[in-house]
Formats: structure tokens, sequence, C-alpha cells
């Protein structure tokens, strides 16, 4: 082990004489460099510190992106930054490097306090670039933080005041500047936004500007998306009056003539009725068994019921879902799982939209439209990252296709796909049966329903989302509803307030009483279906006639089914008047009164007594006493009753065998409809991939085989471990069976992907 050395004074001088020199010529670098002539291809070519570059390449970052190379030497000159670039294109590392850099080259310490800020729309997001960020500053001796909602608010107070490097959401970094303790920003050298127009958007504004308020004017400020939709003056509010404009798209620059989507994500749309997308969406996934896929839904309700009702359905794959309304625990686990398994279908809200770097997505589906071009840009962004393929599907309802052309103004032409009519599969009747047998279902598909029509009232976009022509019936059958509920909007915000309470912190947004969603919480005044009432009953046992109607038992076919199935067994029933005997009352009232009376009729009647029928029909008391005679004839009492005993025993012994054979030729039955039913699933599931097969669920151009089997052998070309696995069940699919009758499977590498594959083989 090497010694340490103890330093003497002149020793420290030395190196402190080092350290100065090696900075000074940092920053001469750093100014003199000219990326014209510079032409940087790696990290190490830019005027960058060797501890940061030791991060960068033990983390496998070598080569520098184009936004790198582009915005990084600018920010090291100490310019404000308004850098927009691709989604996937390396955004992260071309604001983290310069803070690295900044506070190295300021010689920050812990007692300096807070050096930067790095603002984040999503808790997501947030936790990602905390991650980065602790992945290459490795060989700083920076501290840095993670402060977002869902927190232990207490354990990051003790903390904040040694952080160097603050990451967060804008809600609680806004809660500890509050504060006012612990977190110090009177030294920041750094500002930085992440995904900045959605930072700076109509949600964010208010606690942007409070945080704002609290920062040094003096401060560097760089600001980075992948859309930039802002106005200028939501640039001054920032106080970014001195800024370069960075990236492969200028917001000023209207010539651009590339889409801002990348070049390697291959994007389609098909149109489908609103009624029909879910049948849409499970077809989509039946044929895409071995993708990874993120479908964008527009609120947290859907996904709950979509996830609940798919889940139960079973199509093939492993389901996961992510939106604002669950516990922090839960979407931190969700994106973990998702990010290492290989074949997963995440249903998700526009909570992943930005920013997040999700390995190897195979598909991204949009089964809502999104509220704006920019929102489309993200989502797709989630697949087709760092320079790999990918490919995106948005389902667009008729009345929504004008949103094409929204795309197309900005360059973005998605090629059209269609859906086979003969070939398409309803899910429609399964759901309706999943709804009649669980009211949990049903009232999730009453949220799902209210919170999708709320958000088409609530878009700014009326010429895209029409809510007057809303088949608001044949979307709630679709969801396996009854008909449509009532929705009364008496109290619903516009579309800004709607977003700023969806992004308030947690506890303005307890205080203001509204959803994440935007639909407003506040109890008394809380919009009321006459579905939420009756869900809310607390004595669910009392059924009042609605409840019958919603949950589907409907009172009077009921009647008549109970009719029918209550019928009479004996058919000799019909009384022969001839058999009836004379009926002749009193002709005096009185007389008939008393004939008729209580009284009398009970002294007709005789006392009550029990009497059991045997099989023939023939009546006989419970009790029927032998008499003395017949039974002492039999022989002794205990002779009698030991016969009687074994006699019994016998018979059960019979019984009990038959009852044995019986309940094995039952087992036997059940055990040979069971594998028909996997042979029959196994047959579909095998002509699902054929191209002309009957029963084909298809959804294409007419290519879109050529399509599936791209994704499958895109699926192939994925670095994974192959494992075999003996099969030995009869009519499996042949095609990947070598020479001993073995199929290759992947091997899963996650929970998720065995889960995939154990409901693939048992399909
Ligand atoms: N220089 C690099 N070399 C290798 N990989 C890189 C490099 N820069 C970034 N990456 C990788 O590319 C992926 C995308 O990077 P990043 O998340 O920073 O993109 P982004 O531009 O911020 O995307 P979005 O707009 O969606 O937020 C990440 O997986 C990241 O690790």
């Amino acid at each position: 082990m090497a010694k340490k050395v103890k330093m003497n004074t002149a020793m420290r001088k030395e190196a402190r004489k080092r350290e100065d020199d090696y900075l000074k010529n940092l920053e001469t670098k750093i100014q003199e460099y000219d990326p014209k002539t510079a032409n940087s291809k790696f990290f190490k070519d830019l005027p960058i510190s060797s501890h940061t570059l030791k991060g960068l390449s033990e983390a496998a970052f070598v080569k520098l992106t184009d936004i790198q190379r582009e915005s990084i030497p600018v920010s090291l000159k100490g310019y404000d930054v308004l850098g927009a670039a691709k989604t996937g294109s390396g955004k992260t590392l071309a604001f983290l490097i310069p803070i690295l850099e900044k506070l190295y080259r300021e010689r920050w310490t812990e007692y300096d306090g807070l050096g930067a800020l790095v603002i984040s729309p999503t808790r997501e997001l947030a936790m990602q670039i905390y991650e980065v960020l602790t992945k290459i500053g490795t060989h700083t001796s920076l501290s840095a933080g993670l402060v977002i909602g869902g927190k232990d608010v207490k354990f990051e107070l003790e903390r904040i005041s040694r952080i160097n490097i603050l990451i967060g959401t804008p809600g609680r970094i806004l809660q500890h500047l509050d504060q006012a303790v612990g977190l110090n920003t009177t030294n920041l050298q750094m500002l930085v936004l992440d995904e900045a127009d959605r930072c700076l958007d109509m949600g964010f504004k208010k606690t942007l500007d409070a945080i704002i308020g609290n920062l040094p004017p003096s401060r560097q400020t760089l600001l980075f998306s992948a859309t930039q939709s802002n106005s200028l003056s939501d640039l001054a509010r920032l106080s970014l009056t001195n800024y370069k404009s960075v990236g492969t798209k200028d917001i000023n620059n209207k010539d651009d003539n590339e889409p801002a989507t990348p070049k390697t994500l291959q994007q389609s749309y098909i149109i489908s009725e609103l009624a029909d997308k879910l049948d849409v969406l499970f077809s989509f996934i039946k044929s895409h068994l071995k993708a990874k896929i993120i479908v964008f839904m527009s609120s947290s309700k859907q996904v709950h019921f979509a996830y609940e009702t798919f889940r139960k359905m079973q199509p093939g794959i492993s389901l996961l879902h992510l939106h604002g309304r669950q516990k922090q625990k839960a979407r931190t686990e969700t994106l973990d799982k998702f990010s290492r398994a290989q074949q997963v279908c995440l249903f998700a809200t526009d909570v992943v939209a930005r920013g997040i770097d999700f390995p190897a997505v195979d598909w991204v589906l949009q089964l809502d439209c999104p509220e704006d071009v920019d929102t489309y840009i993200h989502r797709v962004g989630r697949s087709a990252r760092y320079g790999k393929k990918g490919r995106s599907l948005i389902i667009l309802t008729p009345q929504e296709e004008v949103f094409l052309q929204r795309l197309k103004a900005k360059k973005i032409e998605p090629e059209k796909l269609t859906i086979k009519q003969s070939k398409k599969k309803s899910i429609k009747p399964q759901l309706q049966s999943l709804l009649f047998k669980d009211p949990e279902l049903k009232y999730l598909a009453q949220k799902a329903f209210i919170s999708y029509v709320k958000s088409i009232y609530i878009q700014k976009d009326k010429e895209v989302f029409k809510f007057e022509t809303l088949p608001t019936d044949d979307f709630a059958i679709s969801l396996g509803l009854p008909g449509a509920p009532n929705i009364k909007f008496k109290g619903t915000k516009s579309f800004e307030r709607a977003k700023e309470l969806k992004n308030s912190s947690r506890k303005l947004k307890a205080l203001s009483k509204a959803d994440d969603d935007g639909e407003i919480r506040d109890k008394t005044k809380e919009v009321k279906t006459k579905y939420d009432k009756m869900f809310g009953r607390k004595n669910q046992t009392v059924l009042s006639e609605h409840y019958m109607n919603v949950t589907g038992v409907q009172g009077a076919e009921n009647d008549e089914d109970e009719d029918n199935f209550m019928t009479i067994k004996r058919k000799d029933h019909i009384l022969n008047e001839n058999e009836l005997p004379e009926l002749s009352l009193p002709s005096s009232n009185r007389a008939q009164k008393k004939a008729l009376s209580k009284k009398a009729s009970l002294s007709t009647k005789g006392n009550a007594s029990k009497t059991i029928f045997d099989d023939d029909g023939v009546a006989h008391p419970v009790y029927e006493l032998e008499g003395e005679e017949d039974f002492v004839k039999k022989g002794d009492a205990k002779t009698q009753k030991d016969e009687y005993l074994k006699k019994e025993s016998e018979v059960m012994a019979t019984a009990d065998s038959t009852d044995k054979q019986v309940a094995k030729v039952k087992k036997q039955e059940k055990k040979r409809k069971r594998l028909e039913a996997m042979r029959r699933e196994e047959m579909e599931e095998y002509s699902d991939n054929e191209d002309n097969a009957e029963a084909q669920v298809y959804l294409g151009t007419g290519n879109l085989s050529d399509d599936m089997e791209d994704v499958d052998s895109d699926a192939e070309d994925r670095q994974v471990k192959r494992t075999r696995f003996n099969n030995s069940s009869d009519g499996e699919d042949e095609s990947d069976a070598n020479e001993y009758g073995v199929t290759e499977i992947d091997a899963p590498e996650t929970l998720e992907d065995l889960e995939s594959l154990t409901a693939r083989l048992i399909q």
C-alpha cells in the first residue's frame, strides 16, 4: 500500500501553485477555444478538467454529440444559453459538464453553499439528472442533492445547507426556499432549467417566478429543451437578455427545414373511432408481444382503468402503469422495472413524456391525442434515443384528424396505417363482462370516462378537440359501461388553470383541492355524478333500483329469467274443476262473516303435524314406530344393530368409491378441456403471426407484417443472453426449433421479461 505522504508547508505551497497554474491554463484554453477551428470530436478535445474527463470516461462517455459540441464551449465561456436539440441527443451532459467545471474553477467547497440549481418539471426527470451527475462527478469534491415531492422534507432540510449542486422540481425547491433555513442562494453561480419550455409554461409560472425572486441576478442561466415554444418575454423573466442560442434548432430560425423529431424514428398514425381505440390498443399489444412499448394516455384515471382491465385479459406481455397519482415509491419502482425489462408494456400519462431516458423503447403509442405538437415530440422522443431506431404510432379519432396539419406545420409527417376491419377483434364484450363482475372496475371505468371527457372539454385547441361532437354513448359502451354517465361542468377551470393546479406542489394542491388531472376536489363543490353518489354509499347491500341498473342486475329482465328458471316439475298440477269440493256460503251476511272468520277456519283444520314424502311420493309421518312383535321376530337388538351398521358402512363405502370415480372423470375432463384451450390459443397465437391467417388481428398499411417482423428482428438484434429451454409440448411453432427439437428463447433478464415469457408460454 502506498504510504500517505505528510505535506509540509512548502509542499502545500507548491501544490497550490500547481493548481493555480492548472486553473489559469484551463481558463486561457476556454477563452481561446474556437469551435470552428477546434472541430472537437471527443470530450478530451474540450477545455475541461481532468476530474470531469475521468468521470466521463468511466461512465463510457467518450464522443461528443452535436449539442454537446456546440453548447459546452459556449457555457464554459460564461454565456447564458438557450439550447434546443432533438430528444435523446444528450442535453443532460450539455448542462451538467459546465456546472461541474464552473464550480471546480471557482474552487467551490461545501462551505460556499449552493453553487448550482437545476430545475426539472418532473420528479422522474430530476432523479435521472441526479443519477447522471453522480456518475460523472465522482472525482470532484462537490456535493449534490435531490429535492423532489414525495420525499421526507425534514430529512432534506438537515442536509440541504451543505449541498453545492441541487436538483429538484419547482414546487419542492420553492418549499425549501420558503422555509428560509438551510438553503442559501446568495452565492449561486448557475441556474439550469431542463425542459425549459415546460418549466416556463403557465402551469409553473407562479412557482418559477417565486424561485427566481430568491436568486442573485448575476448568475449564469442555461435553458435546454427539445422544443422551445415560450416567448421572449418568458425568457426575460429569467433575466436572459444576452444569451446565445445553440443546437440544431433556433427558436427564431423560421427556415429550419428539419423536423424536431429524431431521424431514426419511424412515425405512423391511424384513424380510429373513439369507441374502437381500446380494441386497437389491445390488438396492437397482442401483435407486439416481444417489444418494449410505452402507451400514453391523457389522464391517470384512464391509465388506471386500462391497466386493471388489460391485466385481467392477459394479452401475453407484462404490463406496468405509471402516473402522477401513484406514491413516489411505486413510481420509482415502475420506472426501474420498465428501464430494465426488454419485453414490457407501460401505460403512462405525460409524467414520463419528457426527458426520461428509457433504454431501447421499440414503440411509443399515443392512445390519446396530445395537447399540442410539442407534447407529441416529447412523447415520441422516448424512443429512438441517441441515434437508435424506434417507432411511434398515434391513434387519432376522425374528429382529431386536423392534428396532422399541426404536425405538418412542424415538418412532421407520420405515415398512415389502416386497420383491416375484417381482422379487428373487439374486446368490448370482455370489458362488459369484467365490469359486470367487478363493481370496482365499473367505478374505474366511470372515472376514466369522466376524466377523458373533461380533458377534451378543457383543451385549448378547439379545432382538434371537438367536445360537441364527442360520441359519449359509444365511448362509454366501449369501456364496458351500460351508458354515458352525466357530467356537470360547473366549476371546471380553463386549460391554463387546470395545468396550474396539476403542476402546483402537493401542499398547494391540497389547499386548492385539485387533483393531478386538474379536477376540482373541493368537497363542498365537488361535481358528483349519480354514480359517484351511488358508489359512495356506505350501505351497498341496500341496492336501489338504480344501482341494479348500473351493475347490470336488471330488475325486470331478471324477474323474467327467474320465471323461466323456477319451473314447476310436476305437470299434473292443473286442477280439474269437477274434483273440487263444492263451496257454498250461507246466504245471510252475518253467517258468511262467521264462516270465513279465522276462528272458524282454524276449527276445521285440526292439529298441525309434519309429514315427509318418500321417493314414490307417498306421505309418511316423520317417525313411524315398528310394532314390538315384528321387531322381536327379527332377532335380538344387538345383532340387529350390528347388522344395520354393517349394511350402512357398505353403502357408504360404495358411495365413496363412486364419488371418487366421478371426481376422477371430472378432473380428466377438466384437464382435457384445458389442454384443448391451450392448443387452440397456441394455434391462434401462431396464426396471429402469419400474414394471411384467418383470425388475425392486423394493424397496418398492408405491409405491417414487415413492420411486425422488423420489430421482432429488432428485438433479436438486441444483445441478449440466450438459454435453451427443453420444449416437449405438441403444436409448438416449429420455426425456432433446432434439429434437437429444442427451442431457443431469449433468457429473461428481469421479472417483467420472465412474466412476459411465462405469459406467452402459458398461452
Ligand atoms: N456523448 C455521449 N456518448 C454516449 N452516450 C451519450 C452521450 N450523451 C448522451 N448519451 C446518452 O444518450 C441518451 C440520451 O441523452 P439525454 O437523456 O441527455 O437526452 P436529451 O437530449 O436530454 O433527451 P430529452 O430531450 O428527451 O430529454 C442517454 O442514454 C445518454 O446516456
